[in-house]
């Protein structure tokens, strides 16, 4: 059981005013205009070679164009499905209260006197600072209600919301996973009530979407915006349900890894319910099983990889590509990486599915940033699982040193942005390309200490794997998972052995 905490103003605010600097920045990179549910598509190859790196070969040159088409045709698609749904009558009860002092609402049709008793019985709603539950109404003021002091007969699973969660959020061959839903938290946003930006806290490897059903109850402003990858989406569910000629709810699901913020409630109530969205681990009875449609990013990227495969010309001595994943994933110390290859989310789970269907072999990693280098090594080292090393004693080694001596990591050079930002921590500057495998330009160069696996980046890491704790902003205190970033693998053998693979 979490104790609320109410921070002091001061701290609050310094954590607040770090972070308000950092949309500032990304403010500053350029959103996409804000439409209604605007659709973004933005492609994710790697940022290349930066001006300071020595003269590229034609051959090194080739290849680089051809990983760069590669990622050009994955392309990031909204992290949302959103609509509106119509529900049977005898759906739209709440049952409220505490043990004798029970209410009942019907949400299709309220006063404005009965929204407000509801709103009356709910609590100050919380959110997650790193382990706390805090309070704090300058960044969320909201009323919320525990599933222990509510019961709903809306039917989620029944709702047809699942199917198209299915086919929309996850799409392609993953719209044939199971979805466990799980009810979490009543909230009443009365006039002037907000969420500011957060993710929902990963509640188990599992989870990996937040599902919010809004009651078309007369109000105004409350739209949620979503923002991923440097795009903004809007969904305004007030508008969506007020124009609905029979009562419908509106209904909006995404990755729970993607930023998202309610904005000001300016009249009325708006009433929601949240769930939490998981992998089910067992098939659910009610899914025909049918051989979905592959998406339109999956046949180009299929296409794409295939013809790479087919080339000779292309990584003669086989090597291994690399991507950055778009999404944040659910990591737990304790349970290490396990089934989350199964679990990815988005455009990552289509690259894993169609290098499988082309028989490579993938594995995630984590690359973890390693400061304390005083030597010539990339400042990166790569491991199979992630590693929690804050409960030891001292060993005497750096982090990179223990990762690599006691738990198989692997030093590795990256690109793009995050990797140019980490060279200037670091004291050295490095290369990652070609220069690598050329061992007799490495005789008295940084590269000799470690062994440095040779990796082309298709997409870019977007973040390392945190190995101290930070500031994370939940919509609960975090549990025993936070949200991590990892890499997939992707390993080419030399075109001898692939030609099977391009078919
Ligand atoms: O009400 C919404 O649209 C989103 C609420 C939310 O982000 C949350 O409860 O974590
Ligand atoms: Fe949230």
């Amino acid at each position: 059981m979490h104790m609320i905490r109410i921070l002091p103003t001061r701290t609050l605010h310094n954590v607040l005013s770090r972070r308000a600097f950092l949309w500032r920045e990304r403010v500053a990179f350029g959103y996409h205009p804000i439409t209604p549910f605007h659709n973004a598509t933005t492609t994710m190859s790697h940022s290349g070679r930066s001006a300071s790196e020595s003269p590229e070969s034609p051959a090194a040159l080739a290849k680089r164009q051809k990983i760069q088409s590669l990622g050009d045709v994955i392309s990031r698609k909204q992290p949302a499905a959103f609509g509106t749904f119509s529900i049977p009558a005898d759906q739209w009860t709440i049952f409220y209260g505490t043990k004798g002092n029970t209410n009942r609402i019907n949400l299709s049709n309220a006063s404005e006197a009965e929204l407000q008793h509801l709103s009356d019985a709910c609590q100050p709603a919380t959110f997650g600072v790193n382990k706390e539950d805090v309070l704090d109404e300058s960044y969320r003021k909201a009323g919320k209600m525990d599933v222990t002091d509510f019961a709903t007969n809306f039917d989620v699973i029944n709702s047809g919301i699942l199917d198209v969660i299915r086919s929309e959020l996850l799409e392609g061959h993953e719209s044939n996973k199971a979805i466990k839903t799980e009810l979490y938290k009543l909230n009443v946003y009365g006039k002037g009530a907000f969420f500011k930006p957060h993710k929902d806290t990963p509640r188990s490897t599992t989870m990996f979407g937040s599902l919010v059903i809004v009651f078309p109850t007369k109000h105004e402003g409350g739209a949620l915006m979503l923002r991923h990858g440097g795009s903004e989406w809007m969904f305004d569910s007030a508008a969506k349900v007020r124009t609905q000629v029979d009562p419908s709810i509106a209904y909006i699901a995404f990755y729970s890894d993607v930023e998202h913020e309610v904005t000001p409630v300016t009249s009325g109530y708006r009433v929601t319910l949240t769930y939490n969205l998981y992998f089910a681990t067992e098939p659910i009875n009610n899914i025909i099983p049918v051989i979905p449609a592959p998406s339109s990013t999956e046949i180009a990227f299929t296409t794409a990889l295939s013809t790479l495969l087919s080339d000779k010309a292309f990584m003669e001595k086989g090597g291994i590509l690399g991507f950055g994943l778009q999404h944040e994933y659910p990591l737990d110390p304790k349970a290490g990486l396990g089934n989350l290859i199964n679990c990815l989310k988005g455009s990552d789970a289509i690259i894993q599915r169609v290098c499988s269907q082309l028989s490579l072999q993938t594995d995630l990693h984590v690359i973890y940033e390693d400061r304390d280098i005083e030597g010539k090594s990339p400042p990166f080292v790569m491991a199979k699982d992630i590693v929690d090393y804050s409960q030891d004693e001292g060993t005497g080694m750096t982090f990179g040193e223990r990762l690599i001596d006691c738990d198989g990591g692997q030093r590795v050079a990256v690109t793009g942005p995050i990797a140019d930002e980490a060279a200037q921590h670091a004291c050295t500057v490095y290369h990652s390309d070609d220069d690598i495998d050329d061992e007799s330009e490495n005789d008295d160069d940084e590269f000799k200490d470690d062994y440095v696996v040779d990796v082309d980046w298709v997409t870019d890491l977007t973040k390392f794997t945190g190995t101290t704790s930070y500031v994370a902003f939940g919509n609960s205190p975090q549990m025993d998972c936070v949200y991590g970033n990892v890499c997939l693998l992707v390993h080419i053998g030399p075109p001898e052995d692939r030609t099977r693979h391009s078919n």
